[in-house]
């Protein structure tokens, strides 16, 4: 559904390092990553909204430049932003967006209507933050998309609606045609729904992997001082010293038991953890393993 390969960008202060990674049909991935670490700058590439350096982007299997009008036929798109015309109601600014999409279905949409309380006669000005994000999510699910891309969907939203939205994107995962990349910082969220995780920090992809793997491979050590010796400390990742012991977190949960016995707590970590201890400045910081 969407692969990417050796792809660059590069701004004064910030690149995208050579980010590959691949999603296959009837999958979620959550793009994951703290302020900054270049996910919108994916998602615009991806979209073609921005200039690639190098690297190639294909969706569908089709070249995403090349292709570009057929491809956005068949991909649902949610940015993070308003980008409707504030002065229009909800039924005028569907009117206008209706006629660009071959597949527009008409009766799908009064279900998203329906299904989200939508008030079709309110301004978009006047819309909660959550109702434009439903409006959003109605309008890029009403043309049987096959690949939906969002670009932080859930976030400022309260966590009613946050897992309405959530239900949504798993009924539709029903259908084992359809894909769903979204990118978060809210991590909870993928928890609940996601089935592989990409995690990118300081423009480079850290792991692309299952979330089960994911959750299966790393752990946390908890542990006393003086097990710290010092050809122990490349594998711990955002180690931090305390007078009581050490935390940390390390990909190998076998190793790291074979290393230390029973001398060490381990814990299983949650997408959180694994986000803060990769990208906080320990006393031992990784920034890429
Ligand atoms: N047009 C631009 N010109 C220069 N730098 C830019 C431009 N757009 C983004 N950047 C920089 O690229 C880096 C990555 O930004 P990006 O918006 O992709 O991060 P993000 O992971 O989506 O962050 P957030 O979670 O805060 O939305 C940032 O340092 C940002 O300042």
């Amino acid at each position: 559904m969407l692969e990417i390969t050796n792809l660059s960008k590069k701004y004064k202060g910030f690149s995208l390092k050579d980010i590959s990674f691949t999603l296959e049909k009837g999958y979620i991935m959550g793009f994951i990553g703290p302020n900054g670490a270049g996910k919108s700058t994916t998602i615009k590439l991806i979209m073609n909204l921005i200039k690639k350096d190098s690297g190639q982007i294909n969706i569908f299997g089709l070249d995403h430049k090349k292709h570009e009008l057929e491809i956005k036929q068949r991909i649902g798109f949610v940015y993070d932003e308003n980008h409707f015309y504030e002065e229009l109601t909800i039924h005028e600014m569907k009117e206008m967006i209706r006629p660009f999409y071959r597949k527009w279905d008409e009766g799908l949409f009064q279900q998203y209507v329906k299904e989200f309380r939508l008030p079709l006669k309110k301004r978009i000005k006047d819309l909660s933050k959550g109702m434009k994000m439903k409006f959003s999510l109605a309008v890029a699910l009403s043309h049987h998309a096959e690949l939906l891309i969002m670009d932080e969907p859930t976030s400022g939203l309260d966590p009613v609606v946050r897992s309405e939205i959530l239900e949504v994107l798993q009924a539709l995962l029903e259908d084992e045609n359809k894909s769903i990349f979204f990118s978060t910082h809210i991590t909870s969220d993928l928890e609940k729904i996601a089935d592989y995780i990409t995690f990118i920090n300081n423009g480079e992809i850290i792991f692309s992997k299952t979330k089960d793997e994911v959750i299966e491979e790393y752990c946390l050590v908890k542990g006393s001082n003086e097990l710290l010796t010092d050809h122990q400390l490349g594998d711990l990742i955002g180690l931090r010293k305390k007078a009581y012991g050490f935390e940390a977190m390390a990909v190998n949960k076998r190793q790291i038991r074979e290393r230390f016995g029973n001398s060490v707590i381990i814990e299983k970590p949650s997408l959180e953890d694994i986000m803060v201890f990769s990208t906080r400045r320990g006393d031992n910081h990784v920034s890429s393993y």
